[in-house]
């Protein structure tokens, strides 16, 4: 905070701490608490009509004079606390009236009343005299809100002192508060009541009349106690009395009168001067200095003072034309306070920027509020065991606290307590409900699988989606759950366990080589990985472990994937042929900027609606970059609107499984001519190969090469030399000489033709010869080395004949061109083998068949 800021700090006259409240207050929500009316204006200087009336109440009353000069230190709120004591004594309308007071005062520590009463006869009857006055104006008040116009009217001859900014309907709603209190009143002063009951007119006339006709006779008989009342009126029996006294009073009267407007006249002076110097000194915040800004960085920042200045930028920029200082841009402004609301919600700068940018000022500051905030919890019922209704009764049983999450769901339930925890009971053990959050539920909603459809979940760990789309299935149909990562995958095989998912089976590939693994999917679900800035309030380390490069990678896989899962859907599918894209980032290069990238990619696609009544739509345009119009159909989601996590939907429908330059879509990656946007956002993505080629638009690329970094290009050779057609096998002798478990395996019962007995004999002295030609060789001390996968044998890719591997270079080194080869865990040295060999497999579909990690050597002597 620089010394301006300081100074204005100051001189300001503390703003609210940035809490719940002044969010909501500086967006004007109006669940927010009614603020306190400033310098005589409402919230937003909305000069309403008892507020100025109030405005003018400035006069303090006689006894408040009186006290004040006897060195009273009560506030003016004290005085209003009076005022139904005063108001009672009157009759039942001006109780009413003043009950309105009665109202504010009662929600305001109403307990002031009795010590009020309890206070001498003396005073109470010189206030009366005071009072009594304007109330006796109030003739004829005839409903609520007349009544509190009336006793605003009241307060303004009155010159009542008043600092409560209270408004009109606070005020009529303080009437029925008072309606005891009435009747307690009352008792005492039934008589004056009574009279005042007789009173009628209209308000008007009361704010113009001074003192014309004020007393009846009738008050002036029963007006015992009031003979200063009855002095200080001129009224007919006075003048018929012609009592010399009277005009002597009158005179007195008058002069009172005249000071008290005198002394209104100043205090509305003040407190017109005082509106200008709180103007003035909240004009004068300024922004702090380039110095003051590095001094600030070396010194840990007051926190109070930071939310200041929050405030005041808020507040500046919401009226910049009148508030900005004359030499200022908006942009200064707004770079303070990216740079306050990154120390106050502790982000750093890079996100808080991104971040900030998706909204208006204030709605920007609830964001970043409702993420402080844990989200509901909430489960899903697993169709496949159970109903929701018989979910909720047994967690009711166990004591749980819950209701439906909403009427967009029929499954959702959100848990607002519970007794037993809720990922412990036996329904949850028993896959009656996943725990999930309410905004996951969307992108499955929205995908819609049918029954006994193909469905692909590209990146399914662990398995809320999947297995929310088994449901869908009601487990027809089958669903590929695919997921890069292998551990998680074992989170997503436990999960579809659980909720006994029987359609799907689970795969660990790169989801980006999907399309040349299966393809012809009736749907693929992309939930794509991302920066998590939709679930902050879930893992706020995403507020400060975000850099530019994280994103640049992230948005590069997340385009290939889009592309990828396209290319897996068959646009002739009778039922299907979408593709859904989620996150749960709220970013626009994550989410907007991706699907317009695949729609460009893509031409044989389009965006549908999410079927999704509600969120809030997609970006069209942002910063300076537009997208497609459909784009309008995708959906927003965020946790300050919803109360869910930040979440982002887009449906896309295939259109066609050609598009044009295309061949087919197998091919279509290979084919596809780089555009010259393409290529712009590869480098944009600081893609290596893209920049390499830097021929805009000419060169044929293969696609993903375009914007692919080193471990990309490793990953798609790995890819491309598991897809080619495979080299031709060695004889089946020669192999199994190298690796025993190179013999072609068993066929699969029912699947490939039985052999016949000779083959097995053949097989078998294949076997026993190939034996024994290691064993010779191993006793001529040949040392022999076969890599063999963790799980070969088992796998699909096991049963399939061995590929050759490369021989190990060091070993060739070693040997002069003889491998090493290692059996049965005897090592030996012996004639490298004409090609070693390698077990291929994987536990899970798509582990990676050769060079991947899971290897074994298996050696001893
Ligand atoms: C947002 S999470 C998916 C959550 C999941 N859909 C669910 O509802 O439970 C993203 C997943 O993508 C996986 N992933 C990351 N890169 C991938 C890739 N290239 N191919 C396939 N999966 C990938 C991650 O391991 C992670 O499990």
């Amino acid at each position: 905070m620089g010394n301006r800021g300081r100074q204005a700090r100051k001189q300001q006259k503390g703003p609210a701490p940035l809490d719940g409240k002044l969010v909501a207050r500086l967006s004007g929500k109006p669940e927010a608490a009614p603020p306190k009316a400033q310098n005589g204006k409402g919230p937003k200087g909305k000069p309403g009509k008892v507020v100025k009336a109030k405005q003018q109440k400035k006069l303090p009353k006689k006894s408040q004079l009186r006290r004040d000069e006897e060195g009273d230190d009560s506030d003016a709120h004290s005085e209003l606390e009076q005022e139904p004591v005063v108001g009672a004594r009157g009759n039942g309308k001006l109780q009413k009236a003043e009950a309105g007071k009665k109202g504010l005062v009662n929600g305001k520590g109403g307990g002031r009343e009795k010590a009020v009463q309890a206070e001498s006869e003396d005073e109470e009857e010189e206030e009366e005299e005071e009072e009594d006055r304007p109330v006796k104006k109030a003739k004829g008040a005839d409903g609520k809100a007349k009544k509190v116009k009336s006793a605003v009217a009241v307060e303004e001859h009155s010159g009542w002192d008043d600092v409560e900014d209270d408004d009109e309907e606070e005020e009529v709603e303080g009437l029925d508060d008072l309606e005891d209190d009435d009747e307690l009143m009352e008792g005492s002063e039934g008589e004056e009541g009574e009279g005042w009951e007789e009173m009628d007119g209209d308000d008007e006339e009361i704010m113009n009349d001074d003192f014309e006709g004020i007393p009846s006779d009738e008050d002036l008989e029963e007006g015992d106690g009031g003979q200063q009342i009855t002095m200080g009126f001129n009224s007919d029996s006075d003048a018929e009395e012609g009592d010399s006294d009277a005009d002597s009073e009158e005179l007195e009267v008058e002069r009172e009168a005249r000071e008290l407007d005198e002394q209104a006249r100043v205090d509305e002076e003040l407190a017109e001067a005082e509106l200008q110097t709180n103007i003035a000194e909240r004009e004068r915040f300024t922004l702090p200095s380039g110095q003051e800004i590095e001094r600030d960085a070396q010194v840990a920042e007051d926190i109070s003072l930071v939310q200041t200045r929050i405030s005041e930028i808020v507040r500046i920029l919401n009226n910049f034309k009148e508030l900005k200082e004359p030499d200022r841009s908006r942009s200064e402004y707004v770079d303070q306070l990216i740079k306050d609301l990154a120390t106050y919600y502790g982000y750093n700068d890079y996100l808080l920027e991104k971040l900030f940018h998706l909204f208006p000022v204030t709605e920007a500051i609830e964001f970043f509020e409702a993420n402080e905030v844990p989200r509901p919890v909430v489960i899903r019922t697993n169709t496949l065991k159970t109903r929701r209704r018989d979910l909720a009764q047994a967690l009711i049983n166990r004591g749980v606290n819950l209701e439906a999450v909403g009427k967009w769901s029929k499954v959702g339930l959100q848990i607002f307590d519970s007794a037993v925890p809720i990922g412990a009971t036996p329904e949850y053990l028993a896959g009656h409900y996943m725990l999930q959050a309410a905004s996951s539920f969307l992108p499955v909603m929205s995908l819609a699988p049918q029954e006994n459809e193909r469905v692909l979940d590209m990146c399914a760990a662990p398995g809320g989606k999947t297995t929310y789309i088994a449901a869908l299935l009601k487990n027809t149909g089958m669903v590929i759950a695919n997921d890069a990562n292998k551990d998680r995958c074992k989170a997503l095989i436990a999960n579809c366990h659980r909720l006994g998912v029987k359609n799907a089976a689970i795969s660990n590939y790169d989801g980006r080589e999907f399309p040349g693994v299966i393809g012809g999917f009736d749907r693929v679900l992309l939930d794509a990985p991302c920066s998590g800035t939709g679930v902050i309030s879930k893992d706020p380390s995403v507020k400060v472990n975000k850099s530019d490069e994280d994103f640049r990678l992230l948005t590069h896989i997340q385009k290939e994937l889009i592309l990828a899962a396209i290319d897996s859907v068959d646009a002739g599918s009778k039922t299907g042929g979408y593709i859904v894209y989620s996150t749960c980032s709220v970013t626009v290069e994550e989410n907007e900027e991706v699907v317009n990238y695949a729609l460009k990619k893509r031409p044989n696609c389009k965006i549908v609606p999410c079927g999704l009544d509600f969120g809030r739509e997609g970006f069209i345009s942002f910063r300076g970059k537009t997208f497609h119009p459909s784009l309008v159909h995708t959906r927003r989601y965020y946790p300050h609107t919803q109360n869910m996590d930040g979440f982002y939907v887009a449906k896309i429908k295939k259109t066609s499984n050609k598009y044009p330059g295309s061949k087919d879509v197998e091919t279509a990656a290979a084919d596809a001519e780089e555009p010259e946007e393409e290529v712009e956002a590869a480098e944009e993505n600081g893609a290596k190969a893209a920049a390499k080629k830097g021929k805009k638009g000419k060169a044929k690329v293969i696609e993903p090469v375009a914007f692919d970094d080193d471990e990309d290009q490793k990953l798609i050779e790995a890819s491309l030399q598991k897809h080619k057609p495979k080299a031709p096998k060695p004889a089946p002798v020669e192999a199994a000489i190298h690796d025993p478990t190179a013999l072609p395996s068993k066929p699969k019962r029912g699947g490939q033709e039985e052999r016949s007995l000779d083959e097995k004999r053949s097989e078998r002295a294949l076997k026993k010869a190939a034996k024994k030609d290691a064993m010779k060789r191993l006793k001529d001390g040949e040392e022999i080395t076969v890599e063999v996968d963790e799980v070969a044998g088992k796998s699909e890719g096991a049963e399939k004949a061995p590929e050759p591997a490369a021989p190990s270079p060091k070993a060739a080194a070693k040997e002069g061109g003889k491998g090493k080869v290692q059996v049965n865990g005897v090592a030996k040295k012996g004639p490298a083998p004409s090609k070693p060999t390698t077990a291929a497999g994987a536990g899970i579909a798509g582990q990676p068949a050769a060079g991947g990690a899971g290897k074994r050597k298996r050696s001893s002597k």
